[in-house]
């Protein structure tokens, strides 16, 4: 399933040196950060609204355009999906109130 993440990864990677005319994630790029969160925000409401309404088939066409604009975001900022699945691993070990007391410190 993680394949999926690092092709489209790379795909991301190599649109920062696209022509914004020719690719969608090219031009969220060069229109920048703003822009890109924008869209997360966006992808977020949207993923709300599907899930209030309770059809399955919605929320999750609403899941992939969220995660595929924070996967965007990842890129724009030099990280990617790696990074974030590194720290789901982390937390796995950890039930969810030894995740709570850790971020207190
Ligand atoms: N997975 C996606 C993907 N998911 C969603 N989207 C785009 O994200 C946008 C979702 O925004 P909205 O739902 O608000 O629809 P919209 O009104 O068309 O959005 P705006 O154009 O107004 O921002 C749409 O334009 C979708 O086409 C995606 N665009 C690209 N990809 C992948 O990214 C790769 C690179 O894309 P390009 O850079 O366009 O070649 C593609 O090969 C795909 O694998």
């Amino acid at each position: 399933m993680n394949d999926v993440l690092d092709r489209l990864s790379e795909v991301l990677e190599a649109r920062k040196a696209a022509d914004p005319d020719s690719s969608y994630v090219a031009k969220l790029h060069a229109k920048g950060l703003d822009a890109i969160l924008k869209k997360v925000g966006e992808e977020a409401t949207e993923t709300v609204m599907a899930a209030k309404d309770g059809v399955p088939e919605k929320v999750v066409y609403e899941v992939a355009d969220l995660w595929f604009h924070t996967l965007v975001l990842l890129s724009h900022q030099g990280l990617g999906p790696n990074q974030v699945l590194a720290e789901l691993e982390r937390r796995f070990g950890l039930s969810g109130l030894e995740e709570k007391a850790a971020r207190k410190g």
